[in-house]
């Protein structure tokens, strides 16, 4: 099977997203796990950048045994003297040096005719032969220009004495066939192309990241250049956990493979997004939170007769305990069955079907059914509550001025109608004062949470609150676009609810004790 170099920059263009900053021992620490994850070659930083960098790309070096390591650099004298001080330590230095090749690179940015960039690259590389046996070339820009003059800068770049030579499609503008068709046409074309390994680095900016590696595998690149979760300048760089898990499960069709430890492919991404602060989107390919996760029924009932009819890879592959079944309001019966059964629960046909249906009820109203919900579903707590009291109306006055108050009008199950007035530490502490007069139940609040259920300004806020009583507590939940209104209904809930349990517990006594 061909071997398929992984030349990780998550330190180095991964560093270059937009507020991220790593220091040295965030860097250290990246760079541990990263061997571990087996990758081949670490670009630590661009030492010219800062003394910081310098001292970052230092201490990785230093660290790290078993990888290449490596620092970039502009084709300039002293960024290549930067790289050699902070590679110093290090068991397998590699210089990475790059020069942009394309016309529009070449005229706004260097100011330099084709002539002068080849004499400049060759220049840069001939001094740093001189220190390194190394070298990365890269034709910064490669995607956008003009193909005979890249064979150009390739040969001269392997005459001069660069070790591997890196086509990037810096601003992410290829195709898949565009990209492959550039290491195609240079493997035809550029005498001493046997001599040196293939690299391709791409960006994400119109979503081709990954595919445009595969598509430089497919046409014979012997590496590839990427981030942990894809992150890098802009929309990002290729994610090296996409490529590895395309080329594990598609070995029939690309017949290449990375040596990477596919089981710290998890960690490893838990760990770039903690210390990056760039947090994985859910659908993320292989290692966001979604991506092993299934919501719909008829997902969840193919999944739970064979896994792989919904799933290519195995959660274990990538070092996650297993996939996850989320309720929701597309699940269907199978899933809820085994949910229950995973809760202890193992219910007769026709009570599942009562029980299903309400829990529809419910995951209409909420974005997660958690096991509580389902507990509570099940005790029939939280739905079909006889409702001793019912929240008619609460009317609330504040003002940062004086004290809050609030108004509470309650229906009883009697028929009767009571209203309270109280104050409050704030807006919800007076209703629940009013309420309490209300209801002349004795009960302590030991928590409020809020969050809400959808988003936007009109988003449904959902409150949960516990009460207890002696030594019952419950739970009780509120529902409205209004926080206030939500309180209260939280509240009354959870009055109900525990009224309900007092008759429960003294059945429960009589039958079973
Ligand atoms: C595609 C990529 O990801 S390339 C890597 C990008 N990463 C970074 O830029 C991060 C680190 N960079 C830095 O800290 C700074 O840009 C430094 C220290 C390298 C240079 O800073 P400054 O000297 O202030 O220059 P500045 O960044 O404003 O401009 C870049 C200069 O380098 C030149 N340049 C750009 N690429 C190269 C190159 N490969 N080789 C030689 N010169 C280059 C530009 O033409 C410009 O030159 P000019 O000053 O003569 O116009
Ligand atoms: C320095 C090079 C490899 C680069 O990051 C790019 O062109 O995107």
């Amino acid at each position: 099977m061909r071997k398929i170099y992984v030349f990780d920059t998550t330190l180095r263009d991964g560093e270059q997203s937009p507020g991220v900053n790593l220091n040295t021992r965030e860097k250290v620490e990246i760079a541990h796990q990263l061997e571990k994850l087996g990758v081949d070659r670490i670009e630590a930083g661009f030492p010219a950048a800062s003394p910081g960098d310098l001292a970052a790309v230092n201490a990785v070096a230093r660290a790290v045994k078993n990888a290449t390591i490596i620092g970039l650099s502009r084709s300039r004298q002293q960024d290549i003297d930067a790289v050699r001080e902070a590679l110093q330590g290090a068991q397998d230095p590699c210089l990475h040096l790059f020069l942009a090749t394309s016309p529009i690179h070449r005229q706004y940015k260097l100011r330099m005719d084709k002539q002068q960039v080849l004499e400049n690259a060759e220049a840069a590389i001939r001094y740093a032969k001189k220190y390194f046996s190394k070298i990365e070339f890269s034709a910064e820009d490669a995607g956008r220009t003009e193909l005979d003059f890249l064979c150009e800068v390739t040969a001269m770049a392997i005459r001069a004495g660069a070790t591997v030579i890196n086509i990037p499609d810096t601003v992410g503008y290829l195709s898949p066939y565009e990209y492959g068709n550039i290491f195609k046409t240079l493997k035809e074309q550029v005498p001493g192309i046997e001599n040196v390994q293939l690299s391709a680095h791409c960006h994400d900016d119109l979503g081709m990241a990954t595919v445009n590696a595969l598509a430089a595998i497919m046409n014979g690149a012997d590496q590839i250049e990427g981030t942990i979760n894809g992150i890098g300048e802009r929309a990002g760089n290729t994610a090296i956990e996409e490529v590895a898990m395309a080329l594990e499960t598609r070995q029939d069709f690309f017949g290449a493979k990375t040596s990477l430890v596919l089981s710290e492919i998890a960690r490893t991404s838990r760990l770039v997004s903690k210390l990056t602060g760039m947090v994985v989107p859910g659908n993320k390919a292989i290692v966001g939170a979604n991506a092993f996760a299934h919501e719909s029924g008829i997902h969840q009932d193919g999944m739970l007769k064979e896994k792989t009819t919904y799933e290519i890879m195995s959660p274990e592959t990538i070092g996650l305990k297993e996939s996850k079944l989320v309720l929701g309001k597309h699940s269907g019966r199978h899933a809820f069955r085994e949910k229950l059964i995973d809760l202890g629960f193992d219910l007769e046909d026709e009570l599942l079907n009562q029980t299903f249906a309400k829990f529809k009820v419910l995951a209409d109203k909420k974005k997660d059914v958690t096991d509580e919900d389902l507990l509570a579903l099940l005790e029939e707590k939280l739905v079909d509550t006889p409702e001793v009291f019912k929240l008619e109306a609460i009317y609330v006055s504040y003002s940062n001025e004086s004290i809050p108050s609030a108004k509470v009008r309650i229906l009883t199950a009697a028929g009767d109608i009571i209203e309270e007035e109280a104050e409050g530490n704030g807006s919800v502490d007076a209703i629940y004062n009013a309420i309490d007069r209300a209801s002349t139940e004795e009960v302590t609040l030991s928590d409020y949470s809020i969050k809400s259920v959808s988003h936007g300004k009109d988003a449904l806020g959902e409150v949960h609150v516990v009460l207890s009583q002696n030594d019952v507590a419950v739970q009780g939940r509120g529902l409205s676009t209004d926080i206030l209104e939500a309180s209260a209904r939280a509240y009354v809930d959870a009055l109900n609810q525990l009224i309900e349990k007092r008759k429960t517990f003294s059945k429960r006594d009589r039958v079973s004790l």
